[in-house]
């Protein structure tokens, strides 16, 4: 889709567990991840605990005590991770529990520069556990996260002002945390991050504080060695695909869960109700659903939560929770300036879009027609490519000369097939010309496009 790699981690950048791509294009950042080895069916609790251990080592050690440390003998790998402290011919073993984290086992000579000051390597010894432990952690979830729900969108990353502000107004509301806030640093400098989930999900949201980091994405990445070579030769055979930014980012949830979601957004995140649609808007005589567009003040983030409402025929929200497995993110909206080269180019690219039947477009144009409103796109060129069109008659102010129409403030919206194996995600294409609404027009569009669909893969069955 036009993305470039701006920046990595994985073995270039030793790391054993897991690897990532992170993927931009305008501002659309996505980080592809994935784990590198099979983690251990036994993972050991939220590592918390096990760092609170490290802590408590540290405070209960008097100054006698390091004082009389006469080796210090720092090992990763084998059974354990732990320090062996030398007290004279006594050794102290403490072990945090990880088994089998890494097969390299690094000694003393290879650490001999760093172990100088026992309390300022004991820090560092547990900045490095807890980042193993973390990529341990993260590797489990991931892998937990796949057997579920086939690949998907794994976290919505959020830039805020104040990740701990945030983070204890989520837990506060009832967020489950993955991630207490922390301060991760490279040589680009800071970001301060934290991650929660929504209650009784696996949806989770890393909030993202800038300190003052200006590298391309987050400290502890680094460009690939060989990948962005492979990446940028194929892409400049092809031309770029300009992407501006996510538009909004939509979840799915079972029966009765619309409401309670979106108060829980409200509550964390300060989002205010923007749009909402129900069974009388988005019904088709055979599905329905209802929907609340949560937004936050400055409208940057806009985050739909949809549910299945009653209908003769299973619902395609319905149908995504059973393939997903649960709720989660059904598609992803990206904005573009120029919707018809954008889907020209995401098909030479190989990406399959919805298609729209010739009823949609016969009353379209009998509805522009109607109210004399001319579009910037050439119509036939909007229905060989499928796209939905939204406009709002009210904005209608400017007279065209030219083609003795009026020109409006509209949308248009398309829908790519589901991007995986199963119907679960999938990516919107939107443009709007001066519309920062979610039209009721184009949701009915929209929606039918993913039931004819539903028709085609056999899942639109009678409901229960
Ligand atoms: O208006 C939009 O942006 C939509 O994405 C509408 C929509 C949302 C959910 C569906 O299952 C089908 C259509
Ligand atoms: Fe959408």
């Amino acid at each position: 889709m036009g993305f470039k790699e701006i920046a990595y981690k994985g073995l270039e950048t030793r790391l054993t567990k897991l690897a990532s791509h992170v993927l931009k294009n305008g501002n659309v950042l996505i980080e592809v991840t994935n784990t590198l080895t099979k983690v251990e069916e036994n993972y050991p609790n939220y590592p918390n605990n096990q760092i609170i251990n490290y802590q408590t080592i540290k405070e209960s050690m008097n100054e006698e005590i390091l004082n009389k440390l006469q080796k210090i003998v720092f090992e990763i790998g084998g059974k354990y991770i732990g320090i062996m402290m030398g007290h004279n011919t006594e050794l102290v073993n403490y072990e945090i529990g990880i088994n089998n984290f890494t097969s390299s086992v690094t000694r003393l000579a290879e650490y001999k520069e760093i172990i100088r000051d026992y309390q300022t390597n004991l820090t560092k010894i547990t900045d490095l556990t807890e980042k193993l432990l973390y990529d341990i952690f993260d590797g489990y979830a991931i892998q937990e996260f796949l057997l579920t729900h086939g690949e998907g969108v794994y976290d919505i990353m959020l830039t805020v002002e104040d990740a701990d502000c945030i983070f204890k107004r989520a837990t506060r509301a009832g967020a489950k945390i993955v991630k207490p806030p922390k301060v991760y640093s490279d040589r680009q400098g800071s970001v301060k991050m934290a991650t929660i989930q929504i209650p009784q999900t696996d949806i989770q949201h890393t909030l993202v504080e800038n300190i003052d980091y200006n590298g391309e994405y987050l400290p502890g990445y680094g460009r690939s060695l060989t990948k962005d070579v492979i990446f940028d030769k194929a892409l400049t055979k092809l031309p770029p695909i300009n992407l501006v930014k996510i538009d909004h980012c939509v979840e799915n949830y079972t029966w009765n869960q619309m409401m309670a979601k979106a108060e829980f957004y409200a509550q964390i995140l300060g989002l205010h109700k923007y749009w909402s649609v129900d069974e009388q808007d988005v019904s088709t005589g055979e599905t329905a659903l209802r929907s609340i567009v949560m937004a936050s003040s400055n409208g940057q983030v806009k985050i739909p939560i949809n549910e299945p409402a009653k209908g003769k025929k299973k619902s395609q929200i319905e149908e995504f929770y059973d393939f997903n497995g649960g709720p989660g993110v059904q598609h992803l909206a990206l904005r573009t300036y120029d919707i018809l080269e954008c889907v020209r180019l995401m098909q030479k690219r190989g990406i399959e879009f919805n298609t729209t039947s010739q009823r949609y477009y016969t009353n379209l144009k009998s509805r522009l027609q109607k109210d004399r409103i001319e579009l910037f796109e050439e119509i036939k060129d909007i229905e060989n490519y499928g796209i939905l069109v939204d406009y709002d008659p009210s904005t209608k102010y400017i007279f065209d000369e030219e083609h003795g129409r009026y020109r409006c403030n509209y949308i248009l919206q398309i829908f790519t097939k589901p991007n995986h194996d199963r119907p679960t995600l999938f990516i919107e294409i939107i443009q709007r010309h001066h519309h920062n609404g979610f039209g009721k027009g184009t949701f009915k569009g929209l929606f039918e496009t993913i039931e004819e669909q539903q028709r085609l893969r056999g899942t639109l069955t009678e409901s229960d």
